[in-house]
């Protein structure tokens, strides 16, 4: 079974006639790997969680992959005809454990967010707060190999926050992918393997999070690699921005004096890439799709 889960020129728009508010994305979601998406209000995050939740099917493009996958939703329904550990017992048994399970790591996931004195409070009747850890809970109930966080941190207090930050780091350990957004920047600050931002409709790869990047001129560089490779390491840090144009193929944009450096490790990643071409910036790249 294919455990990546993947975007394929995807595209989404509400209604025959509405703007298209993503088109053309290209994501891949690997096991292991913490994935941070961010954006402007209104850009498209929730609308691209939903899509790799699977909750929403695109418009154009399709999904691939079927981790068993759990989500957290920005609002959670709260108003909900059972006590919080019925519950969450409830939806352990869907996902497969049995009654006596369920119910035990119910209890314990209550616990470890401080939410245990309500878990015979009825779901309707709890605070904003103690709903969000519940909402938590269920996604982390039952080791999913997909977690998906749409702003899962807001209405949580403190120790619930860290509690939720050590839960991704167990999952992404445990071979898990994550992917989450949130508006608070520091949120697990140096621990994405990947951040995109959502923006005009697309995505961009952020290459920022180290040392900022020399200036001067750029040099666009366009590659292919191994389907549904992710960039090497060595490759993402030298370069300012990174878009998979189609799948495979990446256009980055490079300080002119780093891309000895960025061709170097492109090819001598293992499997190697292959460059499709080297422009100085401001000139129009390649088309991957003319290349002989
Ligand atoms: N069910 C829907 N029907 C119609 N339009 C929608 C629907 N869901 C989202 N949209 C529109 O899609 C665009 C992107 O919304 P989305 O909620 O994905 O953005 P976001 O980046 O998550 O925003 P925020 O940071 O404010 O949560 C918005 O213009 C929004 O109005």
């Amino acid at each position: 079974m294919q455990r990546d889960l993947r975007l394929v020129e995807v595209g989404r728009r509400y209604g025959l006639r509405g703007p298209w508010v993503l088109r053309g994305i290209h994501l891949t979601l690997t096991p292991g790997t913490l994935t941070r998406i961010e954006g402007d209000n209104g850009s498209g995050k929730s609308t691209l969680l939903r899509l790799v939740a699977r909750l929403d099917a695109p418009t154009e493009g399709r999904v691939t992959g079927r981790p068993r996958t759990a989500y957290v939703p920005e609002r959670f329904p709260s108003a909900l005809p059972f006590t919080a550990s019925g519950y969450l017992t409830h939806l352990g048994t869907i996902h497969g454990l049995s009654r006596k399970t369920a119910a035990s790591a119910a209890q314990s996931w209550l616990e470890r967010f401080g939410a245990a004195a309500y878990a015979t409070t009825p779901m309707s009747r709890l605070s904003k707060g103690s709903s969000q850890k519940v909402a938590v809970a269920q996604a982390l109930l039952a080791d999913p190999e997909l977690l998906v966080l749409d702003e899962a941190w807001t209405g949580l207090d403190a120790a619930a926050r860290d509690e939720l930050e050590r839960a991704v780091a167990e999952r992404t350990a445990a071979g898990g992918a994550v992917v989450f957004v949130d508006h608070d920047p520091r949120r697990l600050a140096g621990a994405p393997d990947a951040t995109y931002t959502v923006v005009d409709g697309g995505l961009k790869l952020r290459t920022d999070s180290g040392s900022p990047p020399p200036t001067g001129p750029l040099t666009r560089v366009t590659v292919q690699g191994p389907p549904g490779a992710q960039l090497p390491p060595d490759a993402v840090r030298t370069v300012t921005s990174a878009q998979e144009i189609t799948p495979g193929v990446h256009r980055l944009a490079v300080p002119a004096s780093h891309s000895d450096v960025l061709l170097r490790a492109l090819l001598t990643a293992r499997p190697p890439w292959h460059v499709v071409s080297v422009e100085p910036d401001g000139t129009t790249p390649l088309d991957p799709g003319s290349r002989p």
